[in-house]
């Protein structure tokens, strides 16, 4: 349409590029494919998406965008990391509960090698084996229209934030689920707790600058770019 559309990578290695490209476009702006540092020169912000975030850092290796990328975020560029993408921009991240504890930070050579952009820790596959997938509607502080649907696939959570890191969004303390009629209390499983426990009052979307991440996939809701919609506001900001 015109110059005055911000113009939006989305990282293009690996995961839900398209969703993302169909929805800022939706929301706003050019979006664009990023695969090369020659093509992350031309964007003024970038959307890193879900995906695997242990294989995203590989392929950021492979495709000299690492560094690239960690420069530009230095520098002050708007980034929204959805899912995998959130983890990436953290500053440390944790493992899966059920495995060893690899508290990882942005210096360690790990196979998740965060970006730092955010000042939060985020654990990876926090949700637990019986919630690895769902959806539900969550109030999003900052957009208007009623709440936002949000769908969680092995999703991360933020167990921490600095203190410049604005919490955006929780998710509501889950409901026990009762124990069928007739059924031993002895046979319900650990992750059932476990789950509960994790998804209580915890953190799902926060915001640091010009920085943006959910830990849920708005770009699988169709009809609803609110989510981008912010974020190309935000990029318009800069
Ligand atoms: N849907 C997703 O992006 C999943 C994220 C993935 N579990 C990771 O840790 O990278």
């Amino acid at each position: 349409m015109t110059t005055t559309q911000p113009v939006i990578g989305v990282l293009a290695l690996q995961g839900g590029v398209a969703e993302h490209l169909a929805a800022l476009e939706r929301g706003g702006a050019v979006a664009e494919p990023v695969r090369r540092p020659e093509e992350l020169a031309g964007v003024h912000g970038l959307v890193l998406p879900g995906g695997e975030s242990t294989t995203m850092t590989r392929l950021l290796d492979t495709f000299e965008l690492f560094e690239p990328i960690r420069e530009r975020l230095a520098a002050g560029m708007p980034a929204y990391g959805s899912c995998a993408g959130m983890v990436l921009l953290g500053s440390r991240v944790l493992d899966d509960r059920s495995g060893q504890d690899g508290l990882r930070d942005a210096s360690s050579a790990a196979s998740v090698r965060p970006l730092a952009a955010l000042d939060v820790v985020v654990r990876r596959n926090a949700f637990g084996r019986q919630v690895d997938s769902f959806e539900t509607d969550l109030d999003f502080e900052g957009i208007d229209g009623g709440p936002v649907h949000a769908v969680f696939i092995r999703a991360p959570l933020i167990e921490k934030v600095g203190s410049d890191v604005q919490v955006l969004a929780t998710v509501a303390p889950a409901e026990p689920t009762p124990p069928e009629r007739g059924r031993q209390e002895s046979s319900r499983s650990e992750p059932d707790v476990a789950a509960a426990e994790t998804s209580a009052g915890t953190i799902v979307a926060v915001r640091q600058g010009p920085v943006l991440a959910t830990a849920f996939h708005p770009e699988l809701v169709g009809g609803d770019e609110r989510v981008h919609r912010q974020f190309v506001h935000m990029v318009r900001a800069c």
